[in-house]
Parts: structure tokens; sequence; C-alpha cells
């Protein structure tokens, strides 16, 4: 018996997605080990284009595991092993054969912590763009100031880009981040935390913006703080060890959810 069942939860379900919106992610059958340790146990769901889809659920419940895998950050460590399909655009990421280089073109990642390099805010921004692209100076600032504006941060930096970025708020720098990540033109912006080091001003702020970027990109969040995901998320995942055990339009999570765990989470009974 697993440990889920042991629980008495549910198998499974299936994904539900408003029919017409077309998916960008789909996830078949996904299993993921930690040098042996199963941390995910048959994930299967529709991430749909341009909506933002929020992962909750208790901590260690595996909502870091499963989107790192978007990214396929973790096959940068031996010992650790995805089985099953992720479908972007209709190949699978997870494919041997599938480049680590196109999947970072097409999928962006923001992490908890505001990290930016220790250098100016020009080119914090320019940076990777440079990795991926040859453009003349004209063409990069123009580049630079688009991604400040889309992450809100323009008129907060636009007289100071020579600065060097660590004297940025956390709030200024999470939105640096998201900059960082979005001026490389992703398809799929990854969100992990990102305001779980913020107060709540800089957080509404992040919050605000990811409802801006929805109509330019597919949004997954992982967050902590149900309110969040209530927000600012038009379809919610809920997990709980390694299995989802509900997934449907954020609406229908809160306020009527099919699950008795995901009531239980929801409402504060355990979590
Ligand atoms: N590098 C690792 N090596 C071994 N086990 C790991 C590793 N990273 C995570 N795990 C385990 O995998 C499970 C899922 O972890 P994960 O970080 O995805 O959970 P989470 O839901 O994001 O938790 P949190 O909300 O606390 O960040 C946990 O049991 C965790 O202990």
């Amino acid at each position: 018996m697993t440990e889920s069942a042991a629980a008495g939860l549910h198998p499974q379900p299936s994904a539900s997605q408003a029919p017409d919106v077309p998916t960008k992610i789909q996830v078949n059958d996904l299993h993921f080990y930690y040098n042996g340790f199963h941390a995910l146990k048959g994930i299967s769901m529709a991430i749909p284009e341009k909506k933002v889809t929020a992962i909750i659920g208790p901590s260690g419940c595996g909502k870091s595991t499963l989107l790192r895998i978007f990214n396929r950050i973790y096959a940068i460590y031996p010992k650790l092993e995805a089985r099953g399909e992720v479908i972007l655009d209709g190949e699978n990421v997870l494919a041997p054969g599938y480049s680590m280089n196109r999947l970072r073109s097409k999928v962006g990642m923001v992490f908890q912590k505001p990290v930016p390099f220790p250098m100016t805010i020009f080119e914090n921004v320019a940076y990777g763009i440079r990795h991926h692209e040859k453009l003349s100076r004209a063409d990069m600032d123009v580049r630079v100031e688009k991604a400040l504006r889309d992450a809100a941060l323009w008129d907060e930096v636009k007289d100071k880009l020579k600065q060097n970025a660590l004297g940025l708020s956390g709030g200024q720098q999470q939105r640096l981040c998201i900059a960082r990540a979005i001026a490389l033109r992703p398809e799929v912006l990854l969100l992990d935390e990102p305001t779980s080091a913020l107060d709540p001003i800089a957080t509404g702020r992040i919050e605000q913006l990811v409802e801006e970027l929805k109509s330019q990109f597919t949004i997954v969040i992982v967050t902590h703080n149900m309110q969040q995901a209530a927000r600012c998320s038009d379809q919610t995942a809920f997990m709980y060890m390694g299995e989802l055990i509900e997934y449907d339009g954020t609406e229908r999570i809160f306020t009527k959810p099919g699950k008795k765990q995901t009531e239980d989470y929801i409402t504060g009974r355990f979590g």
C-alpha cells in the first residue's frame, strides 16, 4: 500500500481545465526519485497556456521538485531520476535528445530568494541576453528597457541603471530577477515561492505583476501562501506526499474542493 493510500487519499485525479484553453505543458505519469527516494508519484496534469497555475500543499509534498522538472534543473545532479513525460509544445522535454539550451530559452525560472548578479542593474538584464543573441548597443538598450518595464521596475531604476543591483531593495531585486528571466523571452515562467522573502507591499507588487505578465507567458507558481494562490492563479494544483490530490480551477478549489484532503488543507486543518 502506498503512503497516500494508507492516509486514505484518493488516486490521481483527472486534470481538468477549460476546454477552450490550449495546453502548454502536459505532464503524464511523472515520477521522480532523489537517490531512490520516491518524491513524485505519477503526476498527470495539463497546464494551460497564458494562464497562472499555482501549486500548493504542505512542506515537503513535492511542489518545488515538480517545478524544477519543468526546466530539468535536476539534470545537473547525478542519481536524480525523472520518469514519465513533460510535453512542452508537443515534445517531451525529459527525452535525452531534448536540448537543454532550447529548454532554457523556452522556460525561465525565478527563485525564492532574489539573487542579483554583483554587477550593474543594466548588466543584470543584459548578461543573459548576450549569451543567446548578438545585439547592437541600441537594440540591447531597447531590450533591457522593455524587460524592466514589463517587470514593473523601469520607473524606479531608469536613472540608476549603472548602479550595482545589490543596492536595490528585496522587492526590487526580485522584480529585477523577473526582468532578467523575461528578457530572454521565454514562453513559460516558473516562480518558486517568489514572495516568501518579501514584505506585504513588495508581495502585492509581484502579485500584480504576475497578473500583468500572464498575457505574455504561461506562469507556474509554487506558493505556501494560499491567499496568494487564490488571488493570482487561474488553476490550482493541491499536492500531498508526492501525489497530485486535486487539480482544478482556482475558484472551485477554494470554494468547492472535490476532495476532503484539499478542503482540510485550505481551511487550515492541516499543513
Ligand atoms: N536534494 C534532495 N535530496 C533528497 N531528498 C530531497 C531533496 N530535495 C527534496 N527532497 C525531498 O523530496 C520531497 C519533496 O521536496 P520538495 O522540496 O519538492 O517539497 P516542497 O513541497 O517544495 O517543500 P517546501 O514547501 O518545504 O519547499 C521532500 O520529502 C524532501 O525532503
